[in-house]
């Protein structure tokens, strides 16, 4: 067995992902305080809050790409840092806000990307990651311009390459920073819809930060709010988005209508 790539056994009954009562500042002030959360394998949680609450911090955290400033994320109860880097690569997908490339790859080229944690130094890719590539690209109805630069297509357009690079990597579990927030409406209820598939038939975990809290509602099993960098409320959507909450967590009045047909809530503020 290729030591690089083992993981401690106990994995099994671990959460995927534990966040120890972690803390974190890019300078002075702490912009993720105290926070604990643990992301079971087969979840699909959204992350939510204001601008600025640190869900984008937090998510980084998870995956490994800063570091806490107390204590610890553990990654199948082994702390992320000491984890092999490939098998880390391998296992979590990270989906950034923004997105830019500082070569002029094309389309194709950056969602192979999505298979360097399976290749060694010298070997090249092979059909099956063809294969593979061409499937997320399809999933993703980005393969109409696969040969297109990637720093030249739109950027709802390169937000589905970004997940086909993801699903490319075929990976434990997906972090996504608000992976809708350029699309329109037909390729926002498009991205969840694979995001679901992918949980529901692959078992792939998600943990996913967004806005609409509409869609989080309807897609989110559990939702995890934040302000401020401290979790405010974590629980089923149903838990988490009172009126009383939101109002004191977003700072505006707001009326809940609930959707009887799928259960999900629409929120809409309440000019003062
Ligand atoms: N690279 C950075 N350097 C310094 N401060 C940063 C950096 N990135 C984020 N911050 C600050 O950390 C805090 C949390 O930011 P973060 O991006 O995690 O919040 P967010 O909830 O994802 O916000 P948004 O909803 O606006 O995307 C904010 O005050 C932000 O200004």
């Amino acid at each position: 067995m290729n030591a690089d790539t083992t993981l401690p056994t106990t994995a099994a009954t671990q959460p995927l992902l534990r966040a120890e009562n972690i803390s974190f500042a890019y300078d002075r002030d702490l912009v993720v305080q105290e926070v604990s959360l643990d992301i079971q394998a087969g979840e699909f949680a959204g992350i939510i809050g204001p601008n600025g609450s640190g869900k984008s911090t937090l998510l980084k955290l998870m995956a490994g790409i800063l570091e806490p400033d107390t204590r610890n994320v553990l990654f199948r109860g082994t702390d992320i840092k000491t984890c092999p880097r490939k098998k880390l690569a391998q296992s979590i997908a990270w989906i950034p806000q923004e997105h830019h490339m500082p070569f002029p790859f094309k389309v194709s080229e950056v969602v192979m990307m999505g298979r360097h944690p399976y290749l060694s130094a010298f070997t090249f890719e092979g059909d099956s990651d063809y294969e593979i590539v061409q499937h997320a690209l399809e999933q993703t109805q980005t393969a109409a311009f696969a040969e297109r630069h990637f720093n030249e297509i739109s950027g709802g357009e390169k937000q589905r390459v970004m997940l086909a690079s993801a699903i490319a990597q075929q990976p434990e579990a997906m972090l996504l920073d608000e992976p809708t927030s350029a699309l329109d409406l037909k390729y926002q209820v498009e991205l969840l819809k694979i995001l679901k598939d992918l949980n529901t038939t692959r078992g792939v975990t998600i943990a996913v930060a967004m806005h609409d809290l509409h869609l989080a509602s309807k897609y989110c099993r559990r939702l995890v709010l934040l302000k401020e960098g401290r979790v405010i409320k974590d629980g089923t959507p149903e838990d988490v988005l009172q009126k009383d909450i939101l109002e004191r967590v977003y700072e505006v009045k707001v009326k809940i209508f609930r959707d009887d047909t799928d259960g999900s809530f629409m929120i809409s503020p309440e000019a003062s």
